[in-house]
């Protein structure tokens, strides 16, 4: 199931547009925050889709039936780009387990380009909720790559795949990899690709917008 948080007019829209917005873009700090921000807002979208469980709490005054998640999902996100992204997740998610992975896309001097995948780190994903972000869903090389990587670490009850502009195809590709059990949370979803594989009109190269510029190698 694929959800277009932009389909309906919230802030969530106005930190999407600034993401996008080449004047708001020289401010990393601010370009950051509204990855973080629009994690926030993601978070709780899905919680509200989450099971959840009924548990007594007590009050000073009495017992109170409280509506609480009936687990903590794994919150994973894809290097380095995925870190603010993550990080909003995380901030709502507060008690959840997370896992890491590097996954870059190397480019050739022919403009196409392969996913190294280097690094993961994850805890066991045997009937866990995942929640995967990365802020840009383009191709879908890297997640559907993430995914591949993150098998080995069991089963997921639900999957859910979190970005913050996500290109039409890209989607098209994860689904058809991992089939329509798959949640996929967009705040905002692009039509076209350039050759080289970026969302236009997207927003330009979310890790460098948020950490800086890379040297290819
Ligand atoms: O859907 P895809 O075509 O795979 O493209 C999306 C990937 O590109 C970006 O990462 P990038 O490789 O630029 O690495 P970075 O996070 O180090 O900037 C982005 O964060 C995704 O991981
Ligand atoms: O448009 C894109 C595509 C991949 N990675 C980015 O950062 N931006
Ligand atoms: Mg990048």
């Amino acid at each position: 199931m694929v959800t277009n948080l932009s389909a309906t007019h919230s802030l969530l829209t106005n930190w999407i547009s600034e993401i996008r917005n080449t004047e708001v873009q020289t401010d990393r700090m601010r370009f950051r925050r509204n990855l973080e921000r629009i994690g926030e807002a993601i978070a709780f979208e899905i919680s509200k889709t989450l099971p959840w469980e009924e548990k007594e709490i007590q009050t000073p005054l009495g017992i109170h039936l409280s509506k609480v998640l009936a687990q903590q999902p794994v919150l994973a996100t894809i290097l380095r780009a995925g870190l603010p992204l993550h990080q909003g997740l995380l901030n709502y998610f507060d008690k959840a387990d997370n896992a890491f992975i590097s996954a870059y896309r190397k480019h050739r001097r022919d403009g196409s380009f392969e996913i190294n995948l280097e690094y993961l780190s994850a805890p066991s994903l045997e009937d866990r909720i995942l929640i995967l972000s990365d802020p840009m869903l383009a191709t879908g090389s890297s997640l559907v790559a993430a995914l591949q990587a993150l098998k080995d670490s069991g089963n997921p009850s639900q999957i859910h795949i979190v970005s913050a502009i996500a290109a039409s195809v890209g989607i098209e590709y994860v689904v058809r990899e991992f089939g329509e059990r798959i949640y996929i949370w967009c705040g905002d979803i692009d039509d076209e690709l350039t050759a080289k594989g970026y969302i236009v009109p997207g927003l330009g190269d979310a890790g460098d917008l948020a950490f800086g510029p890379k040297t290819q190698f």
